[in-house]
C-alpha cells in the first residue's frame, strides 16, 4: 500500500488556510502525523477518509485517485475519529455487529465469527454483554478501533487515539496498533503526543500551520537535535533564569538545586553536559529553531 499526496490544499469557507501545498508519501506500516493544535492534522484525516473535499491537489491510493474513485477507496478505509461515540443503548457486541452490517457484511454467521474474533483481538470479549456506554475510556477506544477494523481495511486512520487514556491503556492501545501494522496495511496515527509516535512509528510527518515541516523516520528527526540537548545542574536562582531563557523539558530536584533538561545550541555560563536526544527533545528543537527561523525570514 502507498498513499501519495500531491500539492494538497484546503481553505475553509471562512478563509482559514488549513493545508498548504502539501506533498507527502505514506508507505506501508505505521505512520505518525505530529503537530501542534491547529496544524491541520484533522483536516488532512478528513480529506483522506473522503469526508471532505480538498480545495486543490491530489491524493493517490496505490493507483486510485481519491477524487475519482471515492467508493473503491472508502471500501479500503477504517477510521477512528477523535470524537468517536456510539449508540448508548447497545451492548458492546451489538454495537460491533451493527458497524459490521454497515460495512456490508450481510451473512449473519460469518459476521458473528468476525465480531467475536475482533472482540477477542481488542480484548473486549469478556465485556461483550456490557452496555457500550458503561465501558471504561480505554475500552471505548478499543471498541472504536474494533469498529474501524471490522471490514479488514487496508488503510486505518486514527485521530488522537490516546487522548484521555491512562498510561497502561495508552501502551495497550499502541501495542494493538503495532500488531496490526505488521500486515499489508497503512496505519496513520495523528497525534500531538510525541510518545505515541516514538514507540511505534517507522515513518512520520510533522505539520505546522498547514505546511509540511519534516518527513522521515523518527530517528532522522532525533539526529537533527544531536548536540542541542543539555542536562544542567542548577541552583534555585539559576533554574529561574534558565526557565526564562530556554525551553525546559524536565526538572528533577537534587540536594541544593535542580537537574534541568533543556533544548538549546549552547548553555553559556551554566554547568552541564550534553545528553542524547529523544523524540520529544527533537520535536521541541525543531519547533523552537527551524520553525522560528522560517517565520522570521
Ligand atoms: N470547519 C472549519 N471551518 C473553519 N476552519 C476550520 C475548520 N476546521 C478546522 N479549521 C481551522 O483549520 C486549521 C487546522 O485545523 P485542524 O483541526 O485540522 O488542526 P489539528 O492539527 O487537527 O488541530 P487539533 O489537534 O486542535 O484538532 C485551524 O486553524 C482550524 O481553526
Amino acid at each position: 500500500m502507498q498513499i501519495k499526496i500531491e500539492n494538497l490544499n484546503k481553505v475553509y469557507r471562512n478563509g482559514n488556510y488549513a493545508i498548504k501545498n502539501l506533498n507527502l508519501e505514506i508507505p506501508n506500516g505505521m505512520f505518525g502525523l505530529l503537530g501542534p493544535n491547529g496544524a491541520g492534522k484533522s483536516t488532512l484525516m478528513r480529506i483522506l477518509v473522503t469526508l471532505m473535499k480538498p480545495s486543490g491537489g491530489k491524493v493517490l491510493v496505490n493507483d486510485l485517485d481519491l477524487a475519482k474513485n471515492r467508493r473503491e477507496i472508502r471500501a479500503m478505509l477504517g477510521y477512528l475519529p477523535q470524537d468517536f461515540s456510539f449508540f448508548s443503548k447497545l451492548k458492546t457486541y451489538e454495537f460491533l455487529d451493527y458497524t459490521a452490517r454497515l460495512a456490508g457484511m450481510k451473512n449473519g454467521a460469518s459476521r458473528k465469527t468476525a465480531v467475536d474474533q475482533m472482540l477477542e483481538e481488542v480484548g473486549l470479549f469478556e465485556a461483550r454483554d456490557r452496555n457500550a456506554n458503561k465501558l471504561s475510556g480505554g475500552m471505548k477506544r478499543r471498541l472504536g478501533i474494533a469498529q474501524a477494523l471490522i471490514n479488514n481495511p487496508k488503510i486505518i486512520i486514527v485521530d488522537e487515539p490516546t487522548t484521555g487514556l491512562d498510561p497502561e491503556e495508552r501502551i495497550r492501545f499502541r501495542n494493538l496498533l503495532s500488531n496490526i501494522s505488521t500486515r499489508d496495511v497503512i496505519i496513520i496515527l495523528s497525534t500531538h503526543i510525541v510518545g505515541d509516535i516514538s514507540s511505534t512509528c517507522n515513518n512520520m510527518a510533522l505539520l505546522n500551520k498547514g505546511e509540511l515541516a519534516f518527513t522521515g523516520s523518527p530517528e532522522q528527526l532525533i539526529k537533527e537535535a544531536k548536540g542541542n540537548v543539555w542536562l544542567i545542574s542548577a541552583t534555585e536562582t539559576e533554574y529561574m533564569e534558565i526557565n526564562e531563557k530556554y525551553p525546559v523539558i524536565s526538572t528533577i530536584p537534587t540536594e541544593g538545586g535542580w537537574e534541568v533538561q533543556v533544548v538549546a545550541p549552547e548553555i553559556n555560563g551554566y554547568y552541564g553536559k550534553q545528553i542524547e536526544p529523544n523524540l520529544e527533545h527533537a520535536y521541541v528543537h525543531f519547533m523552537e529553531n527551524k520553525l522560528n527561523q522560517w517565520s522570521n525570514s
